[in-house]
C-alpha cells in the first residue's frame, strides 16, 4: 500500500518558487546567552537537509522556532510559504516534528496515539483506519499496533514517532536528533525506515544531529557552532573544499620518516600517537613515493579521505567530537539518494483546508476522550480517589457527629454529603493542573502545542476531561446517599451532578491556571492545597456558616464556592421531608438570600473566567 498522497489541488501546491524552509536573520537569546546568532536558511521542497554541530550549538533552539515552539528573539521563518508570526496555524499543518525526547503517551497504545494525532491535525475520518495501518507499516509495526507504548523499546518508540509526524502528510519532517540515546541497531533500523519514508512521501527532512554519518546522508548540511552557521553546502562540496586526503603512516622510525618526507618529498608530516600524518592532494602519488623513495620500513599506510570532522575542524578550529559521546558503531547508512544529486522533485503533499469549529471540536472531543481513558485505565488511582471522599463521609462525618449533640447523628452526615460533593471536585483541579506540568514537563504536551489546534481547545478539552471523572466519582459516591438517608430520587440526582460538573469545570480551570503560575509540577499539588484548603472550609462545606465566627462568615459571603456548597446543599434539602434547620441554614447577604439560579450563573460564569484566564496564560513556547 502507498502513502503516496493523490495529487494535490492546484491551489494547494507548493510551487518550486516557494521554498519548504526559509529563515531570515534567526537569533535567539535567553538571559545571558545568545542560542542562535543570526541564522539565514533555505530548504528546498524535496530536499533532506543536515544541522550538523556539537552540543549546545544551537540546533533544538532553532528547530523549536521553525517549528513555532519558541519566539524568535529577531527574524522572521516561513514554513511552505505560511509565516510562522502571522499564520503560526498555516506553519504547524505543513510541518511533522520528531522531538529529541519522546512525547509519545506510555499509557495509550500506538494505534491511540496516532488517533489521537488524527484527530488533533484533523486528518479526514474516513482515512484514519487506513493511514494508521499504513504509517504503522511503513515503520514495522503493524504487529505492535494495539500493545501500550509504555511496553516499546526506545527504537520501536522513536519508529512509532516518525509514523506519528507523517500521519497527517505534512510537507516538512523536522527532526531533532532522531537515533539520539539508541544502539547501533536500532539506529540502523530507524534510517532504513527514514530513508523508505523519503522514497515514498514527498516530504522536506530537515533533521539536526551530531553524527557524521548522519549528516553525509543529507543533500545538504549546515555546520552550526556557537549559533551560527559556519558554512553550508553537500557534504561532498564541503568535503571538496578541503582537497587533500590524510595519509597516516606506521614506520619503523617515525622521526627519520618525517625528516626524509621533507627532504626528500617536501612534505609536511606532523607524529602523533598512532604514528605519522600528512595531507596530499594526490594521495597515490604520494604514496607510490613513500614505498619507493623512503629508506625505511612502513608496517602500515592508510589513506584517509576527508571527513565532515574535518571540514567542521577546518572551519572551527575544533572537532565536532570533542565533548560530545561517541558515534555508535554501526555501519553508515547508505543514502536515499546519491548525496550531492538534487532529489527528484514531485509535487509535495496538499496543504489541508484552513481548520473550522468543527475541526476544533473534534480535537477537544479526542482530548476529553484521552482523559478518561487515562482514568478507566488507572484503577488503583480511580479506588484511592473514590475511597477518600467515602472515608471522610463515614469517619470523619461520624467522629464530628457525635460532637453535636442537638443536630448530629445522621443529621450531620445529610448535612456535609454536599460538602463531600465539592471535596470530590477538587480532585480534578490538582490532577489536570499537574497533569498539564508534568506533561510539559515529559513531552507529551508538546505534541499538543506543535498541532494546530487552539489553546483554548487544548485546555477545555483536558478540563472537561478532568470534570468528567469528578461527575463519574460523584456518581458512584451517590451510592451512599440513601444509606445516610437522602431519599432516592433521579431528579435530586440529576441536579447534584449538573451543579458538581458546573463547579469541578470552574475549580479544574482554576487548577489549570494556578498551574501555569507555579510552573513545576514538583510544588502544584502543595502549592494547590495551600489554597483550596481554607477555600473549602470558609464555604460551609463542613460546618454551618451559623456556626462560624462573624469574620469567618463574611469571608465566606465572597468565597465563590460558598454559592456552589449551598446551591447543592438547597437541592438536597428540597428533597428532604424535614431537614434540621440548625445545619441546612441557607446563605445570606442581610436578608437576601441569593436564587438558586443566580448561584448557578456564578459558578458557570467562574468556569467560564478561569477557563478564558488559564487559555490566555497557558503558552505554546517552552
Ligand atoms: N530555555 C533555555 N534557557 C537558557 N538557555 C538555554 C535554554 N535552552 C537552550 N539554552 C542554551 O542555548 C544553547 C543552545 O542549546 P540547544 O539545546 O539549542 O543546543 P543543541 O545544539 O540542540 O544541543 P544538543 O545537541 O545537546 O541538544 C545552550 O548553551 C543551552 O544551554
Amino acid at each position: 500500500m502507498s502513502l503516496r498522497p493523490g495529487p494535490a489541488p492546484a491551489s494547494a501546491r507548493t510551487g518550486p518558487a516557494v521554498p519548504a524552509i526559509k529563515a531570515v536573520g534567526l537569533r535567539k537569546r535567553y538571559a545571558d546567552i545568545t542560542a542562535v546568532d543570526g541564522i539565514d536558511l533555505t530548504v528546498a521542497p524535496g530536499e533532506s537537509f543536515g544541522f550538523l554541530g556539537p552540543n549546545g550549538a544551537g540546533k533544538t533552539t532553532t528547530i523549536a522556532m521553525l517549528c513555532t515552539l519558541s519566539v524568535p528573539t529577531s527574524g522572521r521563518i516561513e514554513i511552505a510559504g505560511h509565516d510562522t508570526r502571522t499564520d503560526p496555524a498555516g506553519a504547524r499543518r505543513s510541518l511533522g516534528l520528531v522531538f529529541q525526547e519522546t512525547t509519545l503517551d506510555g499509557d495509550l497504545t500506538a494505534a491511540e496515539n496516532l488517533r489521537f494525532h488524527a484527530d488533533l491535525y484533523d486528518v479526514p475520518v474516513a482515512e484514519v483506519p487506513a493511514r494508521i495501518e499504513q504509517t504503522l507499516a511503513l515503520v514495522g509495526l503493524t504487529g505492535h499496533r494495539d500493545r501500550l507504548v509504555r511496553t516499546y523499546s526506545g527504537g520501536m518508540r522513536r519508529r512509532l514517532e516518525i509514523a506519528r509526524a507523517l500521519l497527517h502528510r505534512p510537507q516538512v519532517l523536522f527532526l531533532d536528533e532522531p537515533t539520539i540515546g539508541l544502539d547501533p541497531q536500532a539506529r540502523a533500523q530507524v534510517w532504513r525506515y527514514l530513508r523508505q519514508v523519503c522514497r515514498s512521501e514527498r516530504v522536506t527532512l530537515f533533521l539536526t544531529t551530531h553524527y557524521l554519518d548522519e549528516a553525509d546522508q543529507c543533500d545538504r548540511i549546515a555546520i552550526i557552532d556557537e549559533g551560527r552557521i559556519v558554512t553550508e553546502g553537500s557534504p561532498g562540496e564541503l568535503k571538496s573544499v578541503l582537497g587533500a586526503d590524510r595519509i597516516d603512516l606506521r614506520t619503523a622510525d617515525d622521526a627519520a620518516a618525517a625528516r626524509l618526507l621533507r627532504d626528500r618529498l617536501g612534505l609536511a608530516a606532523t607524529a602523533g600517537p598512532r604514528g605519522l600524518s600528512l595531507r596530499a592532494t594526490d594521495s597515490t602519488r604520494v604514496l607510490r613515493q613513500v614505498f619507493t623513495e623512503l629508506d625505511i620500513l612502513v608496517y602500515e599506510a592508510k589513506v584517509v579521505p576527508p571527513s565532515l570532522d574535518d571540514v567542521f575542524l577546518h572551519h572551527t578550529g575544533h572537532r565536532i567530537r570533542d565533548g560530545v559521546p561517541a558515534e555508535p558503531d554501526s555501519p553508515p547508512p547508505d543514502p536515499g539518494h546519491p548525496a550531492g544529486e538534487p532529489p527528484s522533485v514531485t509535487p509535495p503533499p496538499a496543504v489541508p483546508v484552513p481548520r473550522g469549529l468543527r475541526a476544533e471540536l473534534r480535537a477537544l472531543r479526542m482530548i476529553w476522550r484521552r482523559e478518561l481513558l487515562h482514568f478507566a485505565r488507572d484503577r488503583t488511582g480511580t479506588a484511592v480517589s473514590l475511597l477518600q471522599p467515602l472515608l471522610f463521609l463515614f469517619v470523619f462525618g461520624a467522629g464530628v457527629a457525635g460532637l453535636l449533640p442537638a443536630s448530629g447523628g445522621p443529621a450531620y452526615q445529610l448535612f456535609l454529603f454536599s460538602g463531600i460533593l465539592i471535596m470530590a471536585a477538587q480532585g480534578p483541579a490538582v490532577s489536570v493542573g499537574s497533569s498539564v506540568l508534568w506533561e510539559r514537563q515529559n513531552g507529551f504536551l508538546r505534541e499538543m502545542l506543535v498541532s494546530p489546534v487552539r489553546r483554548g481547545t487544548l485546555l477545555m478539552g483536558k478540563c472537561l476531561g478532568g470534570t468528567t471523572v469528578a461527575t463519574c466519582q460523584a456518581a458512584i459516591l451517590l451510592t451512599a446517599a440513601t444509606p445516610i438517608g437522602i431519599p432516592f430520587d433521579v431528579g435530586l440526582y440529576a441536579l447534584l451532578l449538573i451543579e458538581l460538573a458546573l463547579t469541578t469545570l470552574a475549580m479544574t480551570a482554576f487548577g489549570v491556571l494556578a498551574a501555569t503560575l507555579v510552573g513545576r509540577p514538583q510544588t502544584f499539588g502543595t502549592a494547590l492545597t495551600v489554597v483550596m484548603a481554607p477555600l473549602i472550609f470558609l464555604s460551609g462545606a463542613m460546618f454551618p456558616l451559623a456556626a462560624m465566627p462573624t469574620w469567618m462568615a463574611t469571608l465566606a459571603l465572597v468565597n465563590p464556592l460558598s454559592y456552589a456548597v449551598d446551591g447543592m446543599r438547597r437541592t438536597v434539602a428540597a428533597y428532604l421531608p424535614d431537614p434540621p434547620a440548625q445545619l441546612f441554614q441557607q446563605l445570606t447577604w442581610g436578608h437576601w438570600q441569593p436564587p438558586i439560579l443566580a448561584e448557578w450563573g456564578l459558578i458557570t460564569a467562574g468556569a467560564l473566567l478561569g477557563l478564558l484566564l488559564a487559555a490566555r496564560r497557558f503558552s505554546r513556547t517552552t
